[in-house]
């Protein structure tokens, strides 16, 4: 018999959405729903409430709720699914520590309640809201606008925490008030396609799985790649920068499932003790495996500091890479490096698995095989391979495997990783979501960097400068030298290669 948290919420549903005025939910959370209601995966009758303190009458919350959803052709078919959408959609103001804006909303939630056939009552509560209202609003929820006759899901975005110490006392805080059951942590690189794939690519393929370690494998590169700066961010960036924005969350969770042995099945809790099993033993990131950078104004572009929110001489990084190890029989002395950085000169997130060398002997100058996947944008998985140079010669020429998305599956829709992780807390399916003690694990790995990044014991070090729209720090190219990276023959491109420059 399926238990409560595994419980599909098929009706009787309402779906609240705090802080919904704000970045998130205009651009990622109410697109998403409005592509699974479009699609036909949203419970039957769903509503959906926004909450925030903003005051705007329901026509500005429309406007705001759906300017980022994506009608191209200006389809009427999406037009009316979009008119719908609004009619299943309203908006109350309140704040998020006074007591009386809940009852208000309380009183909205069962106003729609009260057209329902049956007692069943189920409420989705997502936290589309800074990290410092967490808890104010899960404390109050429970409080106030807790169904008793029905299923409750609380869902809670990143950065959970700032450190150890913060994440621990964020976690407890909830626990008070929500089951872990009933908690949802939204990493959304998890909902990724490319990243779900990992598994299937990893334990489904022997020819992949058996050269899946240190004997094949010689580094890893995670690489998230933003061409804009934090304009309009900065508020935020500052108290946050590069590493708990991307690395601590999305990056590191590629690396446990790229890492993780293989879980005895699908099951989220299975799934879930692999990762920290493999996270536990990953050591704490040093100052010597780190650079740090932060962009400066070039090309037209203003620099990070040019930024008015962000407070003057800042020192935050912007750009950070870090090489972490993993103290198992499978990874022992490979270097994973994860690099970020904003206002960078291509968007791109991918992760780079380069091989060992072959034997020389018969080679002399030929290039590693690298597994490359591309989680974005456009979809990939290529292999480079050394082939035989087309002509009347003997020699390896680098070219690859390529499996891009778009062509490979012309008809398919990939869903947007929003979607895909909304659609999951509304079946209890806990796989795609953060769990406490991997969370707890992650900032145990990261605490250290983050309090010297901090100046916790000592001056703050200096990230280094690089120009907007630029690779990063020039200094990269050294930092993943060391870890053993060489680059392909010169004259390899993708996706065409002219023989005569090789
Ligand atoms: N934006 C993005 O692309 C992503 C964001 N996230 C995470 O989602 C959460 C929300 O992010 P985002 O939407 O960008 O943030 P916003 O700064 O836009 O905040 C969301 C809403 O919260 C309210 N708010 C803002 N600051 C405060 C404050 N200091 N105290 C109380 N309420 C405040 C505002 O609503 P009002 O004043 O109307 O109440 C605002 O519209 C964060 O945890 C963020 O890390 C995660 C992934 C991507
Ligand atoms: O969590 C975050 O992610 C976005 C990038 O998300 P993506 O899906 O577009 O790759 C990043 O811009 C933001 O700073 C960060 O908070």
């Amino acid at each position: 018999m399926a238990t409560p948290e595994q419980i599909e919420l098929r009706n009787n549903t309402i779906i609240i959405v705090f802080g919904a005025s704000g970045d998130l939910a205009k651009k990622k959370t109410f697109p998403a729903l409005f592509g699974l209601y479009r699609d036909g995966f949203l419970p039957e009758d769903v509503k959906i409430v926004g909450y925030a303190r903003t005051k705007m009458d329901e026509a500005e919350f429309y406007k705001r709720a759906t300017q980022y959803i994506k009608n191209p052709d200006d389809d009427p078919a999406i037009s009316n699914k979009i008119d719908e959408f609004k009619k299943i959609s309203t908006y109350v103001s309140g704040g998020y520590e006074d007591d009386p804006s809940f009852e208000v909303l309380e009183n909205r939630l069962k106003g729609i309640e009260s057209t329902y056939n049956s007692n069943e009552r189920n409420r989705v509560f997502y936290l589309a809201l800074p990290p410092s209202v967490f808890i104010p609003v899960a404390q109050r929820v429970k409080k106030y606008n807790y169904a008793t006759d029905g299923v409750n899901r609380i869902i809670v975005e990143k950065p959970f925490g700032k450190d150890l110490e913060s994440s621990r006392e964020l976690l407890g805080a909830l626990k008070q008030h929500w089951t872990e059951d009933e908690t949802f942590r939204i990493d959304h690189y998890l909902g990724k396609e490319m990243v779900k794939n990992i598994l299937i690519l990893r334990f489904a393929n022997i020819a992949l799985s058996s050269a899946w370690d240190k004997n094949s494998i010689s580094n890893v590169q995670i690489t998230f790649k933003e061409p804009f700066g934090t304009e309009g961010r900065g508020g935020y960036f500052d108290e946050f920068g590069i590493i708990r924005d991307i690395l601590q969350n999305h990056l590191l969770q590629v690396l446990s499932i790229l890492t993780m042995e293989r879980p005895v099945s699908f099951a989220a809790e299975d799934v879930r003790d692999e990762k920290v099993k493999v996270l536990r033993s990953i050591r704490p990131i040093v100052p010597h495996d780190t650079l740090l950078g932060q962009y400066v104004a070039a090309n037209g572009k203003p620099g990070y500091l040019d930024d008015d929110t962000v407070p003057p001489h800042s020192t935050c990084p912007t750009y950070a890479a870090t090489t972490l190890w993993i103290d198992n029989p499978r990874w022992d002395g490979v270097p994973f490096i994860l690099k970020a950085g904003k206002a960078l000169n291509e968007a791109k997130v991918e992760v780079r698995i380069q091989f060992r060398d072959v034997a020389k002997g018969i080679f002399q100058d030929i290039s590693r095989n690298e597994l490359v996947l591309r989680i974005q944008p456009s979809e990939a998985v290529y292999l480079k391979l050394n082939l035989k140079t087309p002509g009347l010669y003997t020699r390896a020429l680098p070219t690859e495997m390529d499996l891009t998305y778009k062509r490979r599956f012309s008809d398919n829709k990939i869903p947007e990783a929003y979607e895909a992780l909304i659609l999951d807390a509304l079946k209890g399916d806990h796989s795609n979501f953060v769990r406490h003690d991997e969370l707890d694990v992650a900032w145990k790995i990261f605490t250290p960097i983050l309090h010297w990044i901090d100046g916790k014991n000592g001056p703050r070090p200096k990230p280094l400068p690089y120009p907007y729209g630029s690779r990063g720090p020039k200094e990269i190219e050294a930092f993943i030298k060391k870890c053993d990276y060489t680059r392909s023959l010169e004259g390899y491109s993708w996706p065409i290669t002219n023989l005569a420059n090789l």
